[in-house]
């Protein structure tokens, strides 16, 4: 099934417990949320506490992308804050199998991320441990910037890995996905879409039923 994965790091947080209330009405199945340390990337986003305070507002999938060096510190918090899936980066890791069985254990969904730069062979080995991959089609950091071109090749050939290992991982690009590229990177293998942008600028509902019945076609 397709998925879209509105994130919230592109809302209004003046009212972000309604921006994420309308998410739900409008159907999409996952909530975004970016979570940035300043360290792994340049900028400092959200934590535990906003996490918290919108949980109770809606059952949908909280998708937590850990933008934070060295995440194994923190997966209990994340799991005790609400995350139904937490996505840690191939690049911040120690070491990346032990974080990704953290996470399982803890019986939620585990994702590993990659940047542009990163080649899909880097996570061939955690490939079997992972219910999902998520292809940066931006250098994480901020949300608002172009999807680089080169990544859609890179979620084909990852596709073609998850084929040819015998897998059903899910796919999630992330980073600069409008309802112009969207049906490109799903023509490539991406079954979970991020937006932000796409999604916050304008009217949030129709921006995501868009989203939505582009992605049923
Ligand atoms: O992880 C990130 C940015 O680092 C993304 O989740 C962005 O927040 C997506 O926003 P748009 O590129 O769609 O505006």
């Amino acid at each position: 099934m397709n998925c879209l994965s509105p994130s919230i790091l592109a809302s209004d947080f003046s009212k972000l417990g309604s921006q994420v209330e309308l998410l739900d009405r409008a159907g999409a199945q996952y909530v975004h949320i970016d979570i940035m340390d300043g360290m792994f990337v340049p900028s400092i986003s959200m934590g535990f506490p906003v996490m918290k305070s919108i949980r109770p507002l809606t059952d949908r999938i909280f998708d937590v992308h850990l933008m934070i060096q060295e995440p194994e510190r923190y997966i209990n918090e994340f799991v005790d804050a609400g995350a139904d899936l937490l996505t840690v980066h191939a690049e911040a890791c120690t070491n990346l199998e032990r974080t990704i069985q953290k996470i399982k254990e803890k019986g939620i969904i585990a994702g590993v991320a990659i940047k542009p730069s990163t080649p899909v062979e880097q996570i061939a080995g955690v490939l079997k441990e992972v219910d999902m991959v998520l292809v940066m089609m931006v250098n994480p950091g901020f949300g608002g910037q172009k999807l680089i071109p080169g990544t859609i090749d890179k979620v084909w050939e990852l596709k073609q890995m998850i084929n040819e290992m015998g897998l059903e991982t899910d796919i999630e690009v992330d980073g600069g996905v409008t309802l112009d590229n969207v049906g490109k990177v799903m023509d490539a293998g991406a079954n979970i879409v991020v937006a932000g942008s796409a999604i916050f600028h304008g009217d949030v509902e129709d921006n995501v039923r868009q989203f939505l019945s582009y992605m049923s076609e």
